[in-house]
């Protein structure tokens, strides 16, 4: 009689193991210098498969630009100087955004930047999401500063598209941002992609991760 009744327990519990799985939300993170090209893939990703892309610094964007926003300065005085705003702020409006959209997969564009975004993202997000991999567009230094001006004298309209802002940008991807990458790739998670070709061609190796 026992054995039966604990016949069933196993079955349950898988199937709930995989409910929950499914549902979890399917993200990938997508990190790489100022104008490595991320959010020219993400475009070309959502595109081709569908995803829906997040970029924490187009959310922060948005958030700064509305009316009488609590955390309009403290974003402003952050994106000026290229660093990195607290994770509360940017993971709640990544979550807020993944809710409403009503999707399940999805890019994350700029996140997580620093140990403070990782360790929030963690507590906040880490049981909801299942990580694919962290993409990482490698570009040296000179070509993305060139397509950031490029970018500001095309009139992108961003305060950090200038080469006093990027300095400190860089500093920050240097010196926050890599650690991070680099705790990605002890964990077999990085997917490293040549960015300096052009767009076509980098997608062209994105693809390749997404069949
Ligand atoms: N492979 C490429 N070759 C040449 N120019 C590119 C390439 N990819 C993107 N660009 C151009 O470089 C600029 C920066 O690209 P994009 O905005 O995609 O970069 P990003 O990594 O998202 O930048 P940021 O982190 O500053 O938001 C844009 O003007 C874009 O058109
Ligand atoms: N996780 C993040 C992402 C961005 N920011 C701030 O926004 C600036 C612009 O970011 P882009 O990804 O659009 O280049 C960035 O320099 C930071 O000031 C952030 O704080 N946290």
């Amino acid at each position: 009689m026992k054995t039966c009744k604990f016949m069933f327990i196993r079955p349950v519990l898988r199937a709930l193991q995989t409910l929950t799985m499914s549902d979890k939300y399917n993200i990938a993170f997508v990190l790489g210098g100022p104008g490595a090209g991320k959010g020219t893939q993400c475009s070309k990703i959502v595109e081709e498969f569908g995803y829906v892309h997040l970029s924490a610094g187009d959310l922060l964007r948005e958030e700064r630009a509305k009316l009488g926003s609590e955390f309009g300065e403290l974003i402003e005085g952050h994106i000026k100087n290229g660093t990195i705003v607290p994770v509360e702020i940017t993971c709640s409006l990544l979550e807020r955004a993944m809710k409403d959209s009503k999707k399940n997969e999805f890019l994350i564009d700029g996140f997580p930047r620093n140990q403070d975004n990782l360790e929030g993202w963690n507590k906040q997000m880490g049981d909801k999401v299942n990580l694919k991999f962290v993409l990482f567009f490698e570009c040296p230094l000179n070509v993305c500063t060139q397509r950031c001006l490029d970018r500001g004298a095309a009139g992108s309209g961003r305060a950090d598209d200038n080469m006093e802002s990027l300095k400190k940008r860089f500093n920050t991807y240097m010196t926050a941002t890599m650690p991070i990458i680099e705790h990605y790739e002890s964990l077999d998670l990085v997917r490293k992609i040549d960015a300096t070709q052009s767009p076509d061609e980098v997608f062209e190796e994105v693809k390749k991760l997404f069949t």
